[in-house]
């Protein structure tokens, strides 16, 4: 075990050489450098380019090494996760007050003029753009002036990226504080885990999708959200998708049943690149027109269709037999025993040929990759027990889940990383 200090050495030497990596290939592929000014690239360093790619996250992994072991133990704890509550908290006001689109996306603007365009107060205003400020978001470029820097602009001009902030603060933070109470209940009772009795049932007082479904407003912002995390993953979007499974070799006007595929972006864009397969994209109904618009602009409507269900139903006549069923982030929201619910009219409806495909996450072993990307689907793990009672699961989860239901099930393939992203597509069938 390398002594602390040499391990600092060892670090910075690993930020330097990954460092140099991008700044030169940056360089001569006449690509930006990072940067927070305002006009800065978004994306700076392109995740599709694999030594970019690999160069980054060991980046992110050592600056972030680097960073911890400067900050000592007693004070990361002493100061646990202090400021970004508070942090979390002034964004939302900015975001509530429509600050970031009220700041000129290049240019200064004066807080007063701020102040009355936004209806924030105006010592508010001050308060909560400087904690911003402090966190790269917003610059004070002179006493009394805002600007953006190239983070904040990501508010100013994308809904997607202000429903982050909002889901961070007013579903997630709101169900954390829950937790405990939640997994009170749960402990030694069956009956508590279940979605109702999750944290966020907790502090809404109805389980998450119940809640969406009375609050349209949350539905829409949810929405939102679920695009810009998953879709802000370059190998998560649905392109990813569409390029990452061998949909070629199924046979041509094979049918693939997207069961709670939303408004049926999956299926759109996997239809755009695969012009020999249909789709019957299922979710609740109120969904419908907004699907159609979709399928409409995106030229599929002849083979993308919405058809609303729920898939604690059995399959209609017309989804039996599908080459495919398709479940994208659905069973990570349920507990195994809804899983199984929503599983057993896929098992009565599959042919000798069908196969489901689920995508989700495939749980690593632990400490198997970089400590980074490991937090982050742990956190998702944590996430999806708040929400739902539910989690993210294992391969072994996902084998044993899948032969609970029908003894036949096989895990016949797994596509994970570097085709995709966090998720991994796992291809099952039924094998006598
Ligand atoms: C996390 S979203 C995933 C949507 C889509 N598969 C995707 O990958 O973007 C979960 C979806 O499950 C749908 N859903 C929840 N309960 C359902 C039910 N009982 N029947 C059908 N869909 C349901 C929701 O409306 C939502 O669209």
């Amino acid at each position: 075990m390398p002594s602390p200090t040499s391990l600092l050495s060892e670090l910075a030497e690993e930020i330097s050489r990954n460092t140099s990596i991008i700044v030169e290939r940056l360089k001569s592929d006449g690509l930006p450098q990072p940067s927070f000014d305002a006009d800065g690239p978004s994306h700076p360093i392109p995740e599709a380019d694999e030594e970019l790619s690999a160069a980054r996250h060991a980046l992110i992994e050592a600056s972030k090494a680097l960073h911890t072991l400067a900050v000592g133990p007693s004070e990361t704890t002493r100061l646990f996760y202090f400021k970004d509550i508070y942090f979390v908290g002034a964004m939302q006001v900015l975001c509530h007050f429509n600050v970031p689109q009220q700041v000129p996306v290049s240019g200064e603007i004066g807080m007063d003029e701020l102040s009355v365009k936004t209806g924030l107060d105006k010592g508010l205003l001050v308060r909560f753009l400087r904690i911003a400020a402090a966190n790269y978001y917003f610059t004070e470029p002179r006493r009394g002036f805002v600007a953006h820097t190239a983070w904040s602009k990501t508010l100013a001009i994308d809904p997607k990226m202000r429903a982050c902030v909002w889901f961070r603060h007013s579903e997630m933070m709101p169900s954390v504080a829950k937790l405990v109470e939640a997994v009170e209940m749960q402990t030694g009772s069956t009956e508590a885990a279940e979605p109702r009795n999750a944290a966020f049932s907790l502090a809404f007082g109805d389980s998450f999708f119940d809640y969406k479904k009375k609050h349209p407003v949350h539905m829409v912002k949810f929405g939102l959200f679920v695009d810009a995390f998953a879709g802000g993953i370059e190998a998560d979007t649905a392109e990813s998708i569409a390029r990452a499974y061998a949909w070629e070799t199924l046979p041509a006007n094979s049918l693939v049943v997207d069961v709670g595929g939303g408004i049926g972006h999956i299926s759109t864009a996997v239809a755009q690149k695969h012009a020999l397969l249909r789709f019957q994209v299922q979710d609740f109904g109120d969904l419908a027109e907004e699907s159609s618009m979709l399928q409409q602009s995106a030229g599929v409507s002849d083979r993308v269709h919405f058809c609303p269900h729920s898939f604690f139903e059995p399959q209609p006549e017309a989804c039996r037999k599908a080459a495919v069923y398709f479940l994208r982030n659905i069973m990570h929201n349920w507990p195994d025993s809804y899983c199984r619910q929503i599983l057993k009219p896929i098992v009565e409806a599959m042919g000798p040929d069908s196969r489901l495909l689920i995508c989700d996450i495939v749980l690593p072993e632990p400490n198997t990759i970089p400590k980074t990307q490991e937090a982050q689907v742990r956190a998702l793990d944590i996430v999806m027990l708040s929400m739902f009672n539910a989690q993210e699961r294992s391969y072994e989860d996902w084998q044993e889940l899948l032969t609970s239901v029908d003894s036949r099930f096989k895990i016949t393939a797994v596509v994970g990383r570097p085709k995709l992203g966090t998720d991994s597509l796992i291809e099952a069938r039924l094998v006598q």
